[in-house]
């Protein structure tokens, strides 16, 4: 990371003023994209039955009030046990376990039928739903938001590794389990029971503790205790301090001024991947923590390339035996997934010399698939050093940059582009407000305000991709976006033609608020 171009260290200070600085921002915000679509979330009055899930017609049924349509709860109430029924008769039907917070039950739900896992969310969307509306909206503003409460009795029963202090098949009193740590009887105690209320851990009698399956996935799953470890112990203290960095540095585009930077005593100073280098323990956790996200549903690598459920086909890429450069690609993971399938495909991975030098040699079991495979060091604020590939592939990189970040990757990219290759960004794509489930709105919202929180970053909507091409150069022709079913992540594809200057396909951008931005990005 020393190679980290000396345009990296520039203050949001430096350079553009301070309402260019806003500017930038607001031309990639969602204030100047198409009127709301609208919200799942009822925002009508009680009475009125507006489905939040559409594929229900439950709402239909008579209530007990004869004569009156029926109220917002009932409708979801009936949503949840008509969906509920459905995914009990599918799983009994296959002969699955039914969930539960027994010890052994499965850490995850089976692969489900489309319209099964439709069901499935429509009960996680419509439960949400109803215990906000029974709560109120004084008492779940009042108690929703010790929310914080909870992740604090998870940072320190992660960090103590409590839940690995006795068997999973047994139990455990509370004295006994305090003689092997040194958290001391009360707060021990306190925080358990504080987990306890979340499916963490159980107390079958009075202070005796047993696991539930969440206690033992702590237990057992190292990759997830990565991710409660990182988010407990970095991105948790980071946010804490975004409302400092908000007012030092409002338009919050700055690497080395987010909140992470405030919470870490780094502002000014290094950027946050800087600080992971610094210190191999926290490298390897947020590692480890990135692996368990790409395992979860959803992000699954598969769906990349499954071109049935609408991911990107390479067979173009494979007939004539091309290079894929995945920038940024750690060590390497998605370049083994596609190799195993496309077996003319040379593949290169750069990342840092770091993570080159620690990514496992050979990169995986099979020499055949190894031998394709070449990692290289490579800082991707420099000049991209291998020219003429066919594919550029970009993953979870371009959300961790604000705009004038990303467009100075992108432009980092020109000199090695030959005309018809291809730049692939493989990470969320906002879609309007409500047109998601609401479960994965929920999860989109929440990863674009960590971004925010770790790197004054942003998640972008399709319209924000566009207008980074548009801004990185001209010969770029953006070709769209595509979204893989079941897959939260979409694949953005750009070509670089730099014969074609006029290109219908980016006029539609809007061409004040793409000055501003190429302004603003560094030179
Ligand atoms: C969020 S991770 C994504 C890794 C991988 N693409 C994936 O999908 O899991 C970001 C990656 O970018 C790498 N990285 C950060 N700054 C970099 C730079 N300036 N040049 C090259 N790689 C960098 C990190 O080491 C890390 O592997």
């Amino acid at each position: 990371m020393g190679k980290l171009s000396s345009w990296l260290s520039l203050s949001s200070s430096s350079g553009a003023t301070a309402e260019q600085k806003k500017e930038n921002r607001r031309s990639f915000s969602p204030f100047s994209s198409s009127p709301l679509a609208k919200p799942k979330l009822a925002e009508t009055s009680d009475d009125e039955a507006k489905p939040a899930v559409p594929s229900s017609d439950v709402a239909k049924e008579p209530t007990a009030a004869a004569g009156q349509s029926p109220s917002r709860i009932t409708v979801l109430a009936q949503i949840i046990a008509k969906e509920t029924e459905k995914v009990e008769t599918y799983m009994r039907g296959n002969n699955l376990p039914m969930p539960s917070f027994e010890v052994d039950a499965p850490g995850d739900f089976p692969r489900l039928p489309e319209e099964i896992n439709r069901s499935r969310q429509e009960i996680i969307s419509a439960s949400k739903e109803l215990g906000l509306l029974a709560q109120g909206p004084r008492e779940s503003i009042r108690w929703g938001l010790w929310s914080f409460i909870d992740v604090l009795a998870l940072t320190i029963l992660n960090h103590f590794e409590i839940a690995k202090l006795f068997p999973v098949d047994s139990t455990i009193t509370l004295a006994e389990l305090q003689t092997k740590t040194s958290l001391d009887a009360i707060n021990l105690a306190r925080l358990i029971r504080v987990a306890i209320t979340n499916g963490i851990f159980r107390e079958p009698s009075p202070n005796v503790i047993a696991h539930t399956a969440g206690s033992r996935l702590l237990a057992e799953d190292g990759d997830l205790q990565a991710w409660v470890g990182f988010n407990c112990e970095d991105v948790f203290p980071a946010a804490g301090h975004v409302l400092q960095s908000l007012k030092a540095h409002p338009e919050a585009t700055a690497l080395m001024r987010s909140g992470f930077c405030f919470a870490f005593d780094t502002v000014d100073k290094e950027p946050m991947f800087v600080t992971f280098g610094k210190d191999p323990a926290r490298a390897r956790r947020m590692g480890r923590a990135m692996v368990s996200l790409t395992g979860g549903e959803g992000y699954e690598v598969s769906h990349l390339s499954n071109v049935e459920g609408g991911g990107y086909d390479f067979g173009e890429l494979d007939a004539k035996g091309g290079t894929f450069v995945d920038v940024g690609g750690s060590h390497g993971f998605v370049c083994v997934d596609l190799a195993k399938k496309y077996k003319n495909v040379k593949f290169v991975v750069q990342d840092l010399p770091k993570t080159v030098e620690s990514a496992p040699s050979p990169i995986c079991d099979d020499a055949e698939v190894a031998e394709r495979i070449t990692l290289l060091p490579h800082d991707f604020f420099t000049e991209q050093v291998t020219k003429d590939a066919d594919v550029y592939f970009f993953r979870w990189i371009m959300h961790n940059y604000s705009t004038p970040y990303a467009i100075k990757i992108l432009q980092n990219m020109i000199p090695a582009l030959k005309p018809g290759a291809r730049i692939l960004i493989n990470e969320n794509c906002l879609q309007e407000p409500g047109l998601e489930n609401p479960w994965d709105e929920s999860l989109m919202r929440r990863m674009d305000v960590t971004m925010l929180t770790l790197l004054n970053s942003q998640e972008r909507t399709e319209e924000e991709f566009k207008s980074l091409f548009k801004a990185a150069g001209d010969g770029f022709v953006f070709e769209g976006v595509r979204r893989p079913k079941g897959c939260r992540m979409s694949i953005v594809e750009a070509v670089w033609q730099p014969e074609l200057k006029e290109v219908a396909a980016i006029t539609e951008v809007d061409e004040s608020s793409a000055g501003s931005v190429a302004a603003a990005a560094p030179a």
